[in-house]
């Protein structure tokens, strides 16, 4: 399975209980259709009274006087600088009191600054968004835009920083606090927003070689226009579908440029599936007060598209066994299409594609002979892991499914008998679509090395690029996300040369250097359920620690260039020794062309080619600026 799983057992172990458990798997493997095995397990779970009877939840609230006294003794501890423990009584305060009211934003608020101390500036962060969404006093608000542009600092978020500094000063005049000591505090501030347009200015005059529009290498591709024309669609038996190279295509050359068909916020995200924009977003939703969106308009838009129906039960959908942020977004997508289409439509669609045998090369593009990555066929027919998954797995998918159309219902969703089956079915079949081939959209944090330093990375969304699930994966792999267009545009480069006739692959996050063959495919069939034929895998390649360095070993494929190839081999370690870790977007050209010596001469894996590509690969991640995208789900 490709994604972790909460809970697998919730469902099972009740009908374990109850001894039924072999023969509910024996029946439901019987069962051939998506249909009757979604109405079979939407039966047993009625049958089991496994179905919860009402959306009602009764959550008890201590006294807010509890919760203030917590929040003080908090306080205490914090005065004392022991922060860790100062959290733990914040977090105890929090619980006592109800998510709409001051305390429970004081709390917060209070939270976070001392996991401003502790150095967990995504926590600090993120309780800080939640405290500016909640009942927090207007006038002390300053403060937290303040705690907020420190912490974004510290993570260097400096774009994002110095908002959060300007926000600050914005709100200082609503603060109760003597002209003189408001004239410090703006002072001090006005300090930090100037030297957040030093960083910026810096970075800008260090990223201007690199920062230019992206175009596809030899403009769009007649008939999937997120690729470039110099690649075409093809079937492999090991692997199915593919892209391949028409023509040579060189290191830097963008491939792919994709939008996602839906994504799903983790925190930092506006919620509206048209904007994704990564930032603080300060616009909660205010009836669920679970979703976020960095302005009123989207939030209008959202609503419209699918939140209105999405919101009473999102609730219990975000409370889901499995992966409930894989199921929010599920429940997300067949809204959208469902109010796009209407139910009979919707169901018709569905009910078609699953009784068709589509060809595999056909499979996405339209009637007109288009792959486009806003069509819901498109993204619909994407390879899924619902015949690849043990029933056991299966069962658990179609529970998950029974629940989330369950909460709909409970919520006056109107459902005919008639469309119950296809619209269950129709669901299972978006989770599995999602298992495969959703990725996560991460934000790099600090500032990424192109070494192989530790790389921290916080996950912000979850999304569905159709177009660019069309790439298989390579342990060793070709193209790479790389660049930006807007935080939900995602752009996909070579990393090495890739000449005609050669497959385009990406990883799907296991890479040769790193894991040994077994490993590697465990982790492919234990997450995508494939056997991985990739050269690394076919060829056994070494892990990096047992690649050689040494030039007199090298496996040199043109005698003639020897010569050439060792003294490039000499001034590429000198390279590696002198240049500045932030500034190696300005050296990619040398890469490129080191990259390309080597491809054509040298046998791989040898150690200098693998880390000049751990170098372009992550000059690219840190062309994508803040954000960077995790190819594995
Ligand atoms: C995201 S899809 C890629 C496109 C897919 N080949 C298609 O036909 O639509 C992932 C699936 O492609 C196949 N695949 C991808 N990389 C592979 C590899 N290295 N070896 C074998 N199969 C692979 C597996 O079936 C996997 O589940």
């Amino acid at each position: 399975m490709t994604m972790e799983y909460d809970n697998f057992f919730h469902y099972s172990s009740r009908l374990l209980m109850a001894e039924v458990l072999g023969d509910v798997y024996v029946e439901m493997s019987k069962l051939e259709s998506a249909k009757s095995r979604f109405m079979f397990t939407r039966d047993l779970l009625h049958k089991h009274k496994m179905l919860i009877p009402t959306l009602d939840i009764d959550i008890e609230y201590d006294h807010p006087i509890m919760s203030t006294s917590l929040r003080q003794n908090g306080n205490v501890l914090f005065n004392a600088k022991f922060y860790a423990e100062a959290a733990k009584i914040y977090t105890k305060s929090l619980t006592g009191s109800h998510p709409s009211t001051e305390y429970y934003a004081l709390a917060l608020a209070n939270r976070s600054a001392a996991y401003f101390h502790m150095g967990k500036y995504e926590l600090c962060l993120k309780d800080v968004r939640f405290a500016m969404c909640s009942n927090y006093p207007s006038k002390l608000a300053y403060k937290l835009y303040e705690r907020a542009g420190h912490a974004e600092r510290k993570l260097d978020l400096v774009e994002r920083a110095k908002e959060s500094y300007a926000m600050c000063l914005t709100r200082l005049d609503e603060a109760e606090m003597s002209a003189e000591n408001k004239r410090k505090f703006r002072a001090a501030v006005e300090i930090a927003v100037s030297e957040c347009e030093e960083l910026l200015t810096a970075e800008r005059k260090r990223t201007t070689k690199t920062h230019r529009a992206e175009h596809l290498v030899g403009g769009r591709n007649e008939n999937i226009p997120a690729l470039s024309a110099f690649v075409e669609l093809k079937m492999s038996e090991d692997m199915g579908r593919g892209v391949y190279a028409t023509r040579d295509i060189n290191p830097g050359d963008v491939v792919a440029i994709d939008e996602p068909y839906i994504g799903g916020p983790i925190r930092d995200v506006c919620h509206y599936n048209g904007c994704l924009k990564l930032e603080i977003a300060p616009f909660c939703c205010p009836k669920c007060l679970l979703v976020y969106y960095c302005n009123k308009d989207c939030m209008d838009k959202d609503y419209k598209d699918g939140h209105h129906l999405e919101c009473p039960i999102i609730y219990f959908i975000q409370s889901t066994p499995g992966n409930p942020r894989m199921n929010e977004l599920a429940m997300k997508w067949f809204l959208i299409d469902y109010l796009k289409m209407g139910l009979k439509k919707y169901c018709l669609i569905v009910d078609n594609f699953s009784e068709s045998k589509i060809d595999p090369m056909t499979r996405g593009f339209d009637e007109i002979g288009q792959y486009k990555s806003d069509n819901f066929l498109t993204a619909y027919s994407l390879d899924n892991s619902e015949n690849k998954m043990s029933i056991e797995v299966l069962f658990f998918f179609n529970c998950i499914a029974v629940d989330m159309l369950h909460y709909l219902i409970l919520s006056g969703f109107k459902i005919p008998n008639l469309y119950m089956a296809s619209v269950g079915a129709s669901l299972v079949h978006i989770l599995t679509v999602l298992d495969l081939n959703c990725r996560k959209l991460n934000i790099n944090a600090p500032s990424v090395s192109f070494r192989r330093d530790h790389q921290l990375t916080l996950t912000s969304a979850l999304t569905l690029y159709p177009t660019i699930s069309l790439f298989n994966h390579s342990c060793d792999p070709n193209i790479k996300r790389s660049g930006e267009i807007s935080d939900r545009i995602r752009v996909m480069k070579a990393i090495q040369p890739i000449p005609k006739g050669t497959q385009l692959c990406c990883t799907y996050g296991i890479i040769f250097t790193r894991h040994d063959k077994e490993s590697r495919q465990k982790l492919c069939n234990d997450r995508f359920y494939f056997k991985c034929y990739c050269q690394p895998c076919i060829k056994n390649w070494p892990t990096f620690n047992s690649i050689t360095y040494h030039l007199y070993a090298l496996n040199i494929l043109n005698p003639s260039m020897a010569d050439i190839v060792s003294s490039e081999c000499l001034k590429f370690l000198e390279f590696t020794k002198s240049v500045d870790s932030k500034d190696h977007c300005q050296h990619l050209i040398y890469l490129y062309s080191f990259i390309k010596l080597l491809y054509t001469n040298v046998k791989r894996p040898f150690g200098l080619y693998e880390e000049c590509l751990e170098m372009i690969s992550n000059a690219h991640s840190l062309s994508t600026n803040a954000i960077s995208v995790c190819e594995h789900p």
